[in-house]
């Protein structure tokens, strides 16, 4: 069945844009400048900070937290641990990127830990999304290996159970992307194949996703929202590119320049409800 957004995209990102939210990234070393510069682009201020010595007077100051794991060491390791739990005990929203949690021990241990911290939105490709939930995945590395047509869908069923299981929103990308918060699910069409041949879209996308949960109160939407405005800057950016290179600068660019006005971004999404 398909239902209304109770919040208009275009308005969820002026929201973003009146307040500015100050975004804690605890981030992987790949990503930290693209992600800021996303930020940036459409409206956020990002700050960049993993020292366990700072970690709750910045946890403190920031409007929302987002926590990636995609280059661990135990020192990090700490910090995002105090940082989820000093933002959970505060009641800031939080996001986190399981980036590659397939591929080492490391990554799934860490996941469990934070995610007894309650997020409020997991954001991750299909890979990451299964073997979050513990289940059999194609991970390779860092990319999602479970592309094809049944795994997405299989992946899907997970999100919405991951999502019931720790109370939040899960969002899963890629050719096509899917929010839930388990009762929910809004697919979301767009974006660029030449998405996949940058590094650290996904990771600057958490970061996003993160501005949006802080500048607006309804996590599902807001998260829906961020997804959509990101797929429809990919695809202005795709259409224009010619290669990898060009395509980031037309990226940041279509994102800087996206407004109220811009073409009715809910007719990218499909809301069902799974519960
Ligand atoms: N083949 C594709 N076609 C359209 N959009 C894509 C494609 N691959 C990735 N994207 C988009 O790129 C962004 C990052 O998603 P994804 O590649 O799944 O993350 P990650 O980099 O963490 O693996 C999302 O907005 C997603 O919709
Ligand atoms: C290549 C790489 N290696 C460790 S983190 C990272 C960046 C991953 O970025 P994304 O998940 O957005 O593709
Ligand atoms: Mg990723």
């Amino acid at each position: 069945m398909a239902i209304s957004l109770s919040c208009p995209p275009g308005s969820q990102l002026e929201r973003l844009r009146q307040t500015t939210p100050l975004v804690h990234n605890i981030t992987n070393h790949v990503a930290m400048t693209p992600s800021a510069n996303t930020l940036l682009a459409i409206g956020a201020s990002p700050l960049m900070a993993h020292a366990l010595e700072e970690i709750q007077d910045i946890v403190r100051v920031a409007d929302v937290l987002c926590i990636n794991i995609g280059t661990l060491s135990v020192p990090w390791i700490e910090a995002m641990q105090l940082a989820a739990e000093a933002a959970h005990l505060a009641g800031k929203p939080w996001v986190l990127d399981p980036v590659g949690v397939g591929a080492s021990l490391l990554r799934q241990q860490t996941c469990r830990v934070l995610l007894d911290h309650q997020p409020s939105v997991i954001r991750g490709n299909a890979s990451e999304i299964l073997a979050l939930a513990g289940e059999a995945s194609q991970s390779r590395g860092v990319d999602s290996g479970d592309d094809a047509e049944d795994a997405i869908v299989r992946a899907t069923q997970t999100a919405i159970s991951l999502a019931q299981q720790h109370g939040c929103v899960v969002a899963m990308t890629g050719l096509v992307d899917v929010v839930t918060d388990g009762k929910q699910l809004i697919r979301i069409t767009g974006g660029h194949p030449l998405m996949g041949r940058v590094t650290a879209m996904g990771c600057a996308l958490s970061s996003v996703v993160a501005a949006f949960i802080a500048a607006n109160d309804e996590p599902l939407s807001a998260t829906a929202s961020a997804l959509a405005c990101y797929a429809y800057a990919g695809e202005c950016a795709g259409y224009h590119a010619t290669g990898p290179g060009s395509f980031v600068p037309a990226f940041l660019d279509t994102l800087y320049t996206l407004d109220g006005e811009t073409p009715p971004l809910e007719t990218r999404m499909e809301i069902t409800n799974v519960a």
